[in-house]
């Protein structure tokens, strides 16, 4: 039967929340979160798909319609247009509305909400903290409403305020919808598991198959008794791909790819530099066969710094090409030009994607024809960035027909094609693609574009508690794991007491060796100056604003102990391996999920314990907690701290911030000049 119903639409609480969402500026303003939303959609899958399917309580028409338009924020200017134009406006949830005409639609809303299904409880509300709330919800639902539950209202509800324009088949029921489940492939949905464990699952270097001896000095060298468990069972698995020699992968086929999730501070690196070095021990000639892609210049420094530990003395070179050396010297360092032709003078390559891609397209005789392995750290990132090009420039340049020195090569590789009885007869080089990252995209959309072939996953399984205390392994898309060491806080407060916090946890708490994050590098610049205004800590900032020679001073003195407490940029988030930071501070709560996992990864590293605080403005509670929950993240403690232990600080903070307005003003006025 047909019948008029008004068109529910649906404005889903994380565009409204996202888009009320303020970033702070470290002085204590709040900012609208504009601008900055690069990656946005990248980094919120889960919130993404969220938007899309999450169905929130009736509301008038007109509010629905600015809804819709406020859901579809940042991808449909036509839509916020339209928006404009009719002025209707949501309020971002637990904030004030601005004006007037707002409250009015706010009552109108409360209005409409009392008329609708009572049942149908509040999205917010079902996904609380509360249990009880979900339970009764649920009940009174009549079914088990669904986060992707999809809420149709009779006609005879709300029909005050609808258009009749509109005519709906269907039930007058509300029916659960569906929640449709991804199709996973085979090697997604049955990945090879790591424990996340480290310190229960070391694993005697020794005891891993196949190590040369002369890697396993150096491991000893090095302090390295034991491997863990992702080196347990990446290095063998790398080592196996390469056992027959450079031309054939495994039995003459080409040999898979491979894809590793693991926690922050897992030891992921060691876990490619190893078999690598050890496979490229025995070269003859030196050639690019190993190239090394991360997003940031320090995490390229760190990791060709592990390489030369374990390639000293072997005669392997490793090159590291992120432009903090001249375009001409890097040219110097990667080939030379002789009568017979250019040579390369790299065999590993570790680089940033900009520098490189230069290098690919300027450099005669920067070949990467002979490359075998194509290792992408951090490789959510650089699937997500603009850097995928770059790793498309890349694989173009592996398969090039002619290399520039002109001399033909002995086995010229052609792009691969469908594996055939003909195909695996030819003698090629294999390019072998290796993925590393803490949050692994396991969405085979985005792994589609990297053209993997066969590949394998080696993942931390993601494990939920069941009411028994036992654990569940889940596999589910978007889950991460943390290191196990790392306990997490949050401090709800406001924007006001955040600077006080911070001095509370370094000054009363006596938090040593802090790395404390804030959204923007204005907001660290001037969060240092204040706190260094303040006195008593010894402090420092580290983002772009700071030369590269400044950045590594400061990071060496951080490491050193001289620093306690470090105001950092997401520049320091990722990768980034210091030893000894006690105390992550995420000074400005995080707006993405992955950006959050990498910030508290630098602490709790290589199975030691660590503490991450989140301050937590109050109107963001509840989106942060469900980002969390979203992630599988639950064993986050909330920490209040009262006014009271704050209120001893703030004589001398009222201090700090006039010598605070003093100097920016004195940096303004230098700026200008
Ligand atoms: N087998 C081992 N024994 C002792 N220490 C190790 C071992 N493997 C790695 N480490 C140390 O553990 C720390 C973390 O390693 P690494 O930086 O490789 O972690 P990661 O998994 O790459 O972290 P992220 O995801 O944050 O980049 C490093 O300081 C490294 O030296």
């Amino acid at each position: 039967m047909a019948h008029s119903q008004k068109k529910q639409r649906e404005a889903p609480a994380q565009g409204r929340e996202g888009s009320g969402e303020r970033r702070l500026s470290p002085g204590g303003e709040p900012r609208e979160g504009k601008g900055k939303r690069k990656r946005e959609s990248e980094e919120q899958p889960s919130a993404r798909r969220q938007k899309k399917l999450k169905t929130k309580q009736p509301r008038s028409p007109s509010e629905e319609r600015a809804g819709t338009e406020e859901a579809a924020d940042g991808s449909s200017p036509t839509k916020k247009k339209k928006a404009n134009r009719r002025k209707s406006k949501v309020q971002p949830e637990g904030t004030e509305a601005d004006s007037e005409e707002d409250i009015k639609q706010q009552d109108s809303r409360n209005n409409f909400k009392k008329k609708s299904n009572k049942g149908r409880k509040a999205d917010e509300e079902t996904q609380g903290d509360e249990t009880g709330k979900k339970e009764s919800s649920e009940k009174a639902g009549g079914g088990k409403p669904t986060e992707e539950e999809v809420p149709l209202v009779a006609s005879g509800q709300g029909a005050d305020c609808a258009p009749s324009s509109m005519m709906i088949l269907g039930d007058y029921e509300a029916k659960p919808v569906q929640k449709v489940q991804p199709f996973l492939p085979q090697w997604l949905a049955e990945p090879r598991r790591v424990q996340k464990r480290i310190r229960e699952n070391l694993c005697p270097v020794r005891d891993v198959p196949g190590i040369h001896p002369r890697l396993l000095k150096k491991l000893q060298m090095n302090g390295i008794d034991s491997f863990f468990p992702v080196q347990a069972e990446v290095i063998p698995a790398i080592l196996q791909s390469a056992a027959h020699g450079f031309l054939q992968g495994r039995g003459g086929f080409r040999p898979k790819d491979i894809c590793v999730s693991a926690p922050t501070g897992s030891g992921k690196t060691l876990s490619f530099v190893i078999p690598i070095v050890q496979v490229l021990l025995d070269r003859v000639v030196c050639h690019v066969r190993a190239l090394v892609v991360l997003p940031t210049k320090e995490l390229a420094q760190q990791v060709s710094k592990v390489f030369n530990v374990y390639t000293d003395g072997t005669g392997l070179k490793v090159v590291l090409i992120t432009g903090q050396k001249s375009f001409a010297k890097e040219q110097e360092m990667l080939v030379q030009k002789k009568v017979t032709g250019y040579c390369s003078l790299a065999d590993i390559v570790v680089a940033t994607p900009g520098r490189l891609t230069d290098h690919i397209n300027q450099t005669p005789g920067f070949s990467l024809t002979q490359l075998r392995f194509l290792i992408v750290d951090e490789a959510d990132r650089m699937i997500d960035d603009m850097h995928q090009n770059c790793l498309n420039q890349i694989v173009r340049a592996a398969f090039q027909g002619e290399n520039h020195s002109g001399s033909n090569m002995l086995f010229q590789r052609t792009k691969p094609g469908p594996l055939t009885a003909a195909s695996s007869c030819s003698p090629q080089i294999p390019l072998q693609k290796l993925l590393f990252s803490a949050t692994l995209t396991q969405d085979p959309e985005k792994l589609q574009q990297l053209d993997l072939f066969q590949p394998r996953l080696f993942t931390s399984v993601y494990s939920e508690k069941n009411r028994d205390g036992t654990e569940t392994e889940q596999n589910t898309n978007n889950k991460y794991t943390l290191p196990e060491g790392l306990s997490q806080c949050y401090v709800p407060c406001d924007l006001n007491s955040k600077p006080l916090l911070l001095l509370h946890f370094m000054l009363k708490m006596k938090f040593t060796r802090v790395l404390c994050f804030t959204n923007s590098r204005e907001a660290s610049h001037r969060l240092f100056l204040l706190v260094q205004a303040f006195g008593g800590v010894t402090v420092a900032e580290f983002s772009s604003r700071l030369s590269p020679n400044e950045r590594k001073r400061t990071m060496k003195e951080f490491e050193q102990g001289k620093i306690q407490l470090l105001i950092s940029t997401d520049a320091t988030a990722r990768g980034i391996d210091v030893k000894g930071v006690n105390y992550v501070i995420n000074y400005d709560a995080p707006q993405f999920i992955r950006t959050y996992i990498h910030r508290v990864g630098r602490t709790a590293r290589a199975g030691e314990a660590g503490v991450a605080f989140s301050l937590v403005l109050r109107i963001q509670e509840r989106r942060f907690l469900r980002m969390l929950r979203d992630a599988g993240i639950q064993d986050i403690q909330k920490h209040p701290v009262k006014g009271n232990s704050l209120k001893p600080l703030v004589q001398q903070y009222e201090g700090a911030l006039c010598k605070l307005e003093k100097i920016v003003k004195n940096e303004r006025a230098q700026k200008r000049a």
